[in-house]
């Protein structure tokens, strides 16, 4: 199914339009799109095969949307395990969860060795989800993310990127200039949120999903992409 795309700068505005003149909350988009992930993990990875997964979250919202996805994996039979980068206190409360739901959590600011930790932990899980950066990532990738990436590729599991695969350009995908080539990661699943963003055409793998199933026709219009049919309770359509 090919769907009109979703530039870095659409998805921004209609982001804080969703939040103000439509009367979302960033914890009920928040809630949606990592219920969305987790469905997406659970049709391709299912629990019985691959019951360990590591979950990247970065600071923004992409990496809220990993940390709620954990929460509903946890639900659905797997081990989850978080590995998380802190920026603010935005996310306590689903911190405050992941504890409750006896997730382990790792925080970037208990670890002294990031890149090694990181490392460990993806050998020792099935899949990883890729909730590091989405849609208001600039190329190329700071340290030690760059590190964490490269150490990702190299360890060959499969991976499941949120909204877009981290590191590459949002419209320009994994080939724009200021993007080292030995930083480009190619993710086995896409789950794509709201709308494909215009970097998901160079997409190779072969499960791409779209989740975040709240939109409206109205805003869908104003925006000009496009909501398919989502097949009956599902929060994600495969692509
Ligand atoms: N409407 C929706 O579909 C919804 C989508 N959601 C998810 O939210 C993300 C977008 O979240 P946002 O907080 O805007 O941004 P990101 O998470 O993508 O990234 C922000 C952080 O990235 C850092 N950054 C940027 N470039 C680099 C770089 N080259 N190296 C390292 N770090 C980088 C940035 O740091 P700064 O210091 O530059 O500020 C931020 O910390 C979207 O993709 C969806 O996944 C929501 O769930 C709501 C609904
Ligand atoms: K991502």
């Amino acid at each position: 199914m090919s769907l009109r795309v979703l530039g870095a700068k659409a998805a921004a505005s209609l982001d804080k339009e969703l939040m103000s003149t439509q009367g979302f909350s960033l914890d009920q988009l928040m809630e949606l799109a990592g219920l969305s992930v987790a469905q997406a993990v659970y049709k391709t990875y299912p629990p019985k095969s691959y019951k360990k997964v590591l979950i990247l979250s970065g600071p923004g919202n992409n990496g809220g949307d990993g940390l709620v996805a954990a929460r509903h994996l946890k639900l659905m039979g797997y081990h989850p395990s978080v590995f998380y980068f802190i920026k603010s206190a935005k996310f306590e409360k689903l911190e405050i969860q992941l504890h409750s739901f006896g997730i382990p959590l790792y925080l970037s600011t208990d670890s002294q060795d990031v890149v090694g930790d990181i490392k460990r932990l993806v050998m020792s899980h099935d899949s990883i989800i890729d909730a590091l950066f989405g849609f208001s990532f600039r190329p190329p990738l700071r340290d030690p993310y760059n590190q964490v990436i490269k150490g990702l590729i190299a360890s060959g599991k499969p991976v499941i990127s949120v909204d877009m695969p981290t590191g590459w350009d949002v419209d320009e995908g994994p080939r724009a200039a200021a993007i080292p080539q030995d930083e480009v990661l190619e993710p086995s699943v896409l789950v794509s949120l709201t709308a494909p963003k215009p970097a998901s055409v160079y997409f190779k793998g072969k499960y791409h999903y779209l989740g975040g199933r709240f939109i409206s026709e109205a805003i869908a219009q104003k925006y000009n992409f496009d909501v398919p049919q989502y097949p009956d309770l599902d929060q994600v359509v495969r692509l």
